[in-house]
C-alpha cells in the first residue's frame, strides 16, 4: 500500500515546517506542494523538502496552450525528485502530449509521474451541467477525460474515489489513480463535493489518497495521520 498523500496547504511558510517538525525526524512522508504554498516560496520549498527525504507531489494544475506547458514542465522536471505532477485534461490532447514531452526533456523528469485533473472533487453533478455546459453525468466527464489523459500520454489522472472502478475499467489496471477529497464521514465537506473515506477508495481501487485539512488542521496531526494511514490499509 502506498502512503497517503499529505496535502501542505498552509498561510506561511512557518506553519508548513511546524507542522513537519511535528512528525518524527525518522517518519518518511509523501507530501503534495500545491499552488498555495509554491506561489508563496517557490522552488525552494521543494529542495528544501527534498532535502528533508520526503516524497514529493507537485500539484499546480497546469492548463495553458501546448508549448507553454511543456516549457514549463520541462523546468519542473528540472527540480528533480518530483514523484507526481499535474495539468488540467481539459487542456485537451496536444496540451497532455507537450506536458508529458517536456518532462522527458530533462533528466530530472523521466520518472515523474503525470497526472491529468478530470472533473475536481469540488464540482458537483449540478455545476457540471449549468455551469460548465457539460451535458451527461460527472462519471461520464471525467471517464472520458481519462480516455483522453491515457491516449495521450498521461501516466495517470486525479479524480473523486467514486470514479475510481470505471477508470481502471475503462483505460486499465496500472493507469494510475489518484484521490483527493477524503473525509473520515463520506459526506460533502467545506468546499469537497464528491468525498469518499480511505476504506471506500482502497475498495475502489485508488492508488494514492489526497488528505489535507483533515490532518493538517487536527488537533494532533500526527495522530490524525495515523489513523487515516490506518483507514487506508498501512499499519
Ligand atoms: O480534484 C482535486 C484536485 C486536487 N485537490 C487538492 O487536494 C487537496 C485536498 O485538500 P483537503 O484539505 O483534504 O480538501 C487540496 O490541496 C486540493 O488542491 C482536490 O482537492 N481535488
Amino acid at each position: 500500500m502506498t502512503l497517503p498523500i499529505i496535502a501542505l496547504d498552509f498561510e506561511s511558510t512557518d506553519d508548513l515546517y511546524n507542522f513537519l517538525d511535528k512528525f518524527p525526524k525518522d517518519e518518511h512522508l509523501f507530501v503534495k506542494i500545491g499552488m498555495e504554498m509554491f506561489y508563496q516560496a517557490g522552488p525552494s520549498i521543494v529542495k528544501e523538502i527534498s532535502r528533508r527525504g520526503h516524497d514529493i507531489f507537485l500539484d499546480l494544475k497546469l492548463h495553458d496552450i501546448p508549448n507553454t506547458v511543456k516549457r514549463a514542465m520541462h523546468i519542473i522536471g528540472e527540480l528533480g525528485n518530483i514523484k507526481l505532477t499535474t495539468i488540467h485534461a481539459a487542456g485537451g490532447s496536444k496540451m497532455i502530449t507537450a506536458a508529458k514531452e517536456g518532462l522527458l526533456s530533462t533528466p530530472g523528469g523521466q520518472d515523474t509521474k503525470l497526472l491529468a485533473i478530470t472533473q475536481l472533487t469540488s464540482t458537483s453533478q449540478q455545476q457540471l451541467n449549468s455551469e460548465q455546459n457539460i451535458s451527461g453525468t460527472i462519471m461520464d466527464s471525467v471517464v472520458n477525460y481519462a480516455q483522453l489523459a491515457k491516449q495521450n500520454g498521461a501516466d495517470g489522472v486525479v479524480s473523486s474515489g467514486l470514479e475510481v472502478t470505471a477508470i481502471k475499467q475503462a483505460t486499465d489496471n496500472d493507469f494510475l489513480c489518484v484521490t483527493p477529497g477524503i473525509r473520515l464521514i463520506a459526506e460533502p465537506d467545506q468546499d469537497q463535493t464528491r468525498v469518499v473515506t480511505p476504506e471506500i477508495a482502497r475498495a475502489n481501487g485508488s492508488d494514492y489518497i489526497v488528505v489535507g485539512r483533515p490532518i493538517t488542521r487536527a488537533t494532533d496531526v500526527v495522530a490524525a495521520y495515523q489513523k487515516i494511514k490506518t483507514n487506508w490499509g498501512q499499519n
